[in-house]
């Protein structure tokens, strides 16, 4: 899949899933916009890919997907930077049932700011992919985060609804959504919450249940969801074993 000349923002660039889409989209010719909370490991990171993808692939932009004057700039500033814009990666997500309006605002408001956005500044005859990252959580219950389970099931239902939209008025957007199982992250080892506390078991069988993906096999499932990026329909994809369901 080339995607030279492809222009890419990734939320939440700078570690586990969205540094691997990051990795995906370079290693395939696009240049890519990282915008992540994180400044110092946000420029270190550039300065990685600088010496692996050459100079002027990438720019790290510091964002909180949950500012909207933050998120706003940053993607005035990825288009002043490259010039356009054709992949959307909402990847940005926290897991902290405690400060649960913070999470919605990250998860849920960060997604759907990230994907209209991505409306404005796409180009109806230049096409253009959004990828917004829920979780196994968006489709069925996660018992020790309920807050969290229901932003991802947002994620899917705003998704969903907006890439049946896309596709009826013809606006040329893929709107993608992508539902990955537990994935080794510093994500996964976030701490469960002492009121959840009583909940660890249930989340353990989980674990057993769905297993854990290590990042690379993961990537298997995004390179999966990219490769449409010109011709195909929209795709919803459930990535435990990196299979896709077509949406509607
Ligand atoms: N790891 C899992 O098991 C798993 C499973 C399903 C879905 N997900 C989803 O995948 C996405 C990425 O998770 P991950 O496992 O790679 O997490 P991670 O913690 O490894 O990485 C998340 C990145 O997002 C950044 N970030 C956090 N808050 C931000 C904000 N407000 N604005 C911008 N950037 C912010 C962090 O600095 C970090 O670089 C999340 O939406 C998560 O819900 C994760
Ligand atoms: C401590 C790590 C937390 C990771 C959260 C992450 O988003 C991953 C969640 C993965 C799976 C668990 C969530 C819900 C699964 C329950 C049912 C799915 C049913 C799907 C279906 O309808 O078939």
């Amino acid at each position: 899949m080339s995607l030279d000349g492809k222009i890419a923002l990734i939320t939440g660039a700078i570690k586990g899933i969205g540094r691997a889409f990051s990795e995906i989209l370079l290693k395939n010719g696009a240049k890519v916009s990282l915008l992540d909370i994180n400044t110092s490991e946000g420029n270190e990171l550039k300065t990685v890919f600088d010496s692996a993808y050459g100079e002027g692939r990438t720019c790290f932009i510091r964002c909180d997907v949950s500012s909207e004057t933050e998120l706003n700039d940053a993607f005035q500033k990825t288009i002043e930077t490259f010039g356009r814009l054709d992949i959307i990666c909402n990847n940005a997500g926290i897991l902290d049932e405690q400060d649960w309006e913070k999470m919605v605002s990250v998860n849920l408001n960060g997604v759907i700011r990230g994907t209209l956005l991505g409306l404005k500044h796409m180009k109806k005859e230049e096409g253009g992919v959004i990828v917004n990252v829920s979780s196994l959580a968006g489709l069925g219950p996660l018992p020790s985060a309920p807050v969290y389970t229901a932003t991802k099931h947002g994620v899917v239902g705003f998704s969903r609804a907006l890439a049946d939209g896309s596709s009826l008025l013809g606006l040329g957007i893929r709107i993608n959504v992508l539902c990955p199982a537990f994935v080794d992250t510093h994500f996964f080892k976030s701490e469960i919450n002492e009121t959840l506390a009583a909940l660890q078991d249930a989340r353990n069988k989980l674990f057993h249940q769905f297993g854990v993906l290590q990042l690379r096999t993961h990537c298997c499932g995004v390179q999966h969801v990219y490769r449409p990026v010109t011709t195909g329909p929209d795709w919803f994809s459930a990535c435990s074993n990196c299979f896709n369901y077509r949406l509607s």
